[in-house]
């Protein structure tokens, strides 16, 4: 059984006097699950020693190179990041990664000895249209590498629809989705019934125990609600809890 992971998602905030925030959820030991927070490229060199896991929310395909402005996973790793992000959906929108992008930045985040946090989930429309299932196939057929494993790679589950909107999709849908997930992962790979497969979009304190409550759901990615100490500690414990 994969360790439950509850992983903060500052998105493009922060300041480094912010930083207190995760002095704050350090202080919060003794609650048997991972905590992580994936920063802004520019916070993460000034968290090493606390007793917190450190994430990246992008990197490069490339190890190096004239890619200017561009961040190499190697270069996240030297500064201490044990995870990275790839595919988030605002990246996909706002900066049109396709999934073959995807599936690259994942392997190079391999190579470097990231843990990847790779990320898929349906737009309003095509749940609407009753497509959830299909898109979910499609990305991870082709945004998850063939070098994925368990040990290497969680799986996050956000529906687009659901990300800082407050609209959380019913326990049914996420089990329905969280189901199909755990059954293409176990197909395709050796060790797929153990990969992390966390959801994403809209969890709160409120929220988070009836999701937790849900097969295959073994953590969440969290945005807004992770930029406050005083806001994740209940999602940690809610998730220690389940
Ligand atoms: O996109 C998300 C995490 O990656 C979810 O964001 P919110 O928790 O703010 O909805």
């Amino acid at each position: 059984m994969r360790r439950k992971l509850a992983a903060g998602n500052w998105k493009m905030n922060g300041l480094r006097a912010d930083l207190t925030q995760l002095a704050t959820l350090a202080e919060q030991r003794g609650y048997d699950v991972d905590v992580l927070i994936c920063l802004p490229a520019t916070l993460i060199g000034s968290c090493a020693g606390l007793p917190i896991a450190i994430g990246a929310q992008d990197c490069h395909t490339a190890t190096h190179g004239a890619h200017t402005g561009d961040i190499s996973a190697a270069m996240l790793a030297d500064v201490g990041a044990t995870h990275v992000i790839t595919g988030h959906s605002e990246r996909r929108t706002d900066h049109h990664e396709t999934d073959a992008i995807v599936a690259a930045k994942s392997r190079a985040a391999h190579d470097a000895g990231l843990i990847t946090i790779i990320c898929i989930g349906e737009t309003l429309v095509q749940r609407e249209a009753g497509t959830t299932l299909d898109v979910i196939d499609a990305q991870l057929a082709g945004s998850v590498p063939d070098c994925a494993t368990a040990d290497n790679t969680v799986i996050a589950y956000e529906p687009i629809w659901a990300i800082g909107t407050g609209k959380v999709p019913t326990t049914d849908q996420i089990a329905q989705v969280h189901a199909h997930i755990h059954a293409r992962l176990t197909a395709r790979f050796a060790d797929g019934a153990g990969f992390g497969i966390l959801y994403g979009g809209s969890v709160k304190g409120d929220n988070a125990a009836a999701i937790f409550a849900v097969p295959h759901v073994t953590g969440a990615l969290v945005g807004g609600a992770s930029l406050k100490a005083v806001d994740f500690t209940p999602i940690i414990a809610a998730l220690a809890a389940s």
